[in-house]
């Protein structure tokens, strides 16, 4: 069941191995990689050589004997080369580094949106729209950050800190024993401090976030509260939560002041015993002067990467968290799926459900149970019923976006389940109840989707949706922009739209959920015209609420309970003292 359009990058995801999983996805661009390192070494590389030149210098200064003074414009020009390379080298390795993470993004992000494409409906309900939403823009920059850090700190902060130890092991191993005394003492304050820094910056996150959703959700209720008087109450509770956000802010500010000081003096300190230890030395003999400033260079050396380590380790927590979010999409394994399912280029429009049984939930009660029902090609059949009869789901099981658990759904006499549902959904219109649209211009709402649709189509879809007078009275015609979610029109407008969006498509099924907001009479009158030629020359669902639409349809289907209650045209059903005319009677 589970053949699906899956990228290479999916096969190679292991979300519970997180860091397996990044070094396959980087391997992608394993050269970029390789190119990275070397510039790295290189460009770092001042940083690691200038101290033994600097103690050499030195060291020439206070006993000319030792070494000859002539070689000093050797090492001052050494200096100054390895310095100026770095501007080719440092150039060179950021830009490698970010072509490949920047790469990584692109190919998450990307396999992501496939992915979320092509995953089932019913995944899409259990979701959050949000929670989506970040997976696809926080996750992925959680991740890009991780690789940035990694590649520019983190790995800057291993090789020194390697350097280093293995230069002191074999110089002067009595000096590494001292340094590595200081090394924990460091580490000690920094997580002592780190944690607590965490709780406060996570505290002051959340009250953030709290303060950030407290105004979209007063810009969105300004219209209740100014209707109820209550722009104090609003402004009052707004206030709150500022002043919330000030005293988190203000302490989180006092312990990065507090703990900046402390790191601060507590380096300066680890350097003056380092200093004292090390004069100490080279009063003893056991080094020359220049090397104080070596060993002074190599111990300031370890305790920043140790300090360097530990500052980036919260932040691969979380890159590697991040990784593991990813992986609720990209191995979530409810896909629809299509390969190798016969294609159809044609349809006539014949529709049948045969003891069909749905249920949304394993154990629940069904929502659709054991319906069958024949529809001819033409038909009109409007689906009444009270709330929660299933009518909905009825059209969510006719488009495919859920699966029957017993029983088939046959179009044009072929089992949906062999079917390529993309291939049959292209000669099916959804025109939902809540009309979606987005800020583009008329037309771009309507052709939504379609490349090639002459003007001729479209005058046509916007005179059989009624459309046509509203368009012309536009200063822009259908070049007009609408607003954001089609703003600037009305209830009636926005579902004309809808059936032009689903007509230009000529669909042979078309499935029309009415929109149950109430419409003044004549905007009814002409969303009503409009369906009244919509329905022609095409089968047809509406799931109705109208009593016009009732009346025009061939077959009127009442669900109850997840059944089909009862089966007729409008007089016939009138006609029984059933559930239809009890409806019919509580709506006039
Ligand atoms: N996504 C869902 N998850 C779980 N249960 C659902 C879901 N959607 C609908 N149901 C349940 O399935 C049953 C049928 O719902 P359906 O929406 O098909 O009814 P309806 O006749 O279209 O109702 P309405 O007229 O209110 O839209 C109801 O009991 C409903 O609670």
């Amino acid at each position: 069941m589970l053949v699906s359009p899956r990228s290479p990058l999916e096969y190679s995801f292991r979300s519970e191995r997180p860091v397996r999983t990044l070094f396959s996805l980087l391997r992608r661009k394993r050269l970029y990689y390789v190119v990275t390192v070397l510039m790295l070494i290189l460009k770092h590389s001042p940083m690691w050589i200038i101290p033994f030149l600097t103690a050499r210098v030195i060291n020439t200064l206070a006993d000319p004997k030792l070494y000859p003074v002539s070689q000093l414009p050797f090492y001052f020009g050494a200096v100054v080369i390895l310095t100026v390379q770095n501007v080719p080298s440092h150039t060179i390795y950021i830009s490698m580094l970010s072509g490949a993470v920047r790469d990584l993004e692109r190919t998450l992000r990307s396999a992501l949106v496939t992915r979320l494409q092509h995953l089932s409906i019913a995944f899409h309900d259990r979701s959050e729209t949000g929670r989506l939403q970040a997976k696809v823009l926080r996750d992925v920059e959680q991740i890009q950050m991780f690789c940035m850090l990694v590649g520019e700190g983190g790995m800057v902060a291993v090789l020194s800190f390697l350097f280093a130890v293995t230069v002191t092991a074999v110089r002067e191993p009595r000096m590494l024993l001292f340094f590595l005394l200081m090394v924990p003492l460091v580490a000690l304050m920094r997580t002592l401090f780190g944690r607590k820094i965490q709780q406060r910056n996570s505290a002051f996150r959340q009250q953030v976030e709290q303060m950030s959703s407290g105004v979209s959700e007063m810009l969105n209720m300004i219209p209740v509260v100014r209707a109820h008087g209550l722009e104090g109450e609003a402004s009052r509770e707004m206030n709150r939560q500022f002043e919330e956000v000030n005293q988190r802010g203000r302490k989180l500010d006092q312990i990065n002041a507090l703990f900046g000081a402390s790191s601060w003096v507590t380096f300066q300190l680890s350097m003056i015993v380092g200093l004292s230890v090390l004069s100490w030395f080279c009063l003893k003999g056991w080094i020359p002067v220049g090397d104080v400033v070596l060993y002074q260079s190599l111990f300031s050396m370890i305790i920043m990467c140790v300090t360097q380590m530990l500052t980036i380790y919260p932040q691969l927590a979380k890159g590697l968290e991040s990784v593991r979010s990813l992986g609720e999409v990209l191995e979530y394994p409810d896909l629809e799926h299509n390969r190798g399912r016969r294609k159809v280029d044609r349809l006539r429009g014949e529709v049948a459900f045969r003891d069909v049984l749905f249920s949304y939930e394993e154990g629940k009660a069904p929502a659709i149970n054991r319906v069958s029902l024949d529809v001819t090609p033409g038909e009109c059949i409007a689906l009444v019923g009270p709330s929660g009869g299933g009518k909905s789901t009825m059209m969510q099981l006719l488009i495919g976006f859920r699966r029957p658990q017993d029983g088939q759904i046959l179009i044009d006499g072929q089992n949906m389940e062999e079917l390529d549902m993309r291939t049959v959904r292209r000669f099916i219109s959804v025109v939902p109840q809540e009309t979606i649209l987005f800020s583009g211009t008329i037309l771009e709402n309507i052709v939504y989707g379609l490349s090639d649709v002459s003007m001729d189509q479209v005058n046509e879809v916007l005179a059989a949706a009624n459309l046509s007078e509203l368009v012309e009275s536009l200063p822009e015609g259908i070049q007009t922009r609408i607003g954001e979610d089609g703003a600037m029109l009305s209830g009636g407008q926005r579902q004309r739209i809808a059936i032009a969006r689903a007509l230009i498509r000529n669909p042979q099924i078309l499935v029309l959920d009415e929109a149950t907001s109430a419409l003044d009479v004549v905007s009814e009158k002409k969303v009503q015209e409009a369906i009244d030629r919509a329905v022609q020359n095409r089968t047809t669902f509406i799931v109705a609420h109208r009593l016009s639409t009732v009346r025009a349809a061939d077959r009127i289907v009442v669900m109850k309970d997840g059944r089909v209650a009862e089966v007729g045209s409008y007089d016939e059903l009138m006609a029984r003292d059933g559930v239809f005319r009890e409806m019919q009677s509580l709506q006039q």
